[in-house]
């Protein structure tokens, strides 16, 4: 296997005592990340929040780190993260932040250092965008959404 990206991990003062990412077995695609809330936050019915987790990270160039759901906040309380996945830039260095709602019934709360969302590193392949004044001729041609058939 390839050497893996080396992701450096700064920890804000508010995210002191936290644990940082890690992943939960040998195969795990996803590190979960947490909440680095002083109080803890109630999301209401529908309601969204952007939940700090006081990690700044140093992205190596060719990666992107997603931030994604954890499955059991979504099947359990209807919790989820509003922009999944989240883009976070290799040359971004703000905190990273997740964007949760709550399309569960009841009220959530979120308590400091509970495990919100999972951080996936994946690769980045960037294009060249060049405006034409053709584009090349396909099978398909224009045909948009519905028209291969139901
Ligand atoms: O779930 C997310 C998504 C983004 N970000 C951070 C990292 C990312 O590099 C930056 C900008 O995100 P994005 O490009 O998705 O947002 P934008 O609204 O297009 O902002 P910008 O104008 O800064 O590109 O915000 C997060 O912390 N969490």
């Amino acid at each position: 296997m390839s050497a893996l990206p080396r992701i450096g991990i700064r920890r804000l003062p508010h995210a002191e005592g936290l644990d940082l990412p890690a992943y939960q077995s040998a195969g795990a695609a996803g590190a979960d990340i947490r909440a680095a809330v002083h109080e803890p936050l109630v999301l209401a019915p529908l309601a969204r929040a952007l939940v700090p987790t006081g990690l700044v990270m140093d992205i190596p160039e060719g990666w992107e780190v997603q931030v994604r759901p954890r499955s059991g906040l979504a099947a359990r309380h209807g919790v989820t993260v509003l922009n999944s996945p989240g883009t976070v830039d290799s040359d971004y260095r703000g905190e990273v932040m997740a964007i949760l709602v709550n399309f569960g019934s009841e009220p959530f709360t979120v308590a400091r250092g509970e495990r919100i969302a999972q951080i996936v590193v994946a690769p980045v392949s960037q294009a060249l965008f060049q405006a034409v004044d053709e584009v090349s001729a396909s099978e398909r041609g224009a045909g948009g959404f519905g028209s291969t058939g139901r």
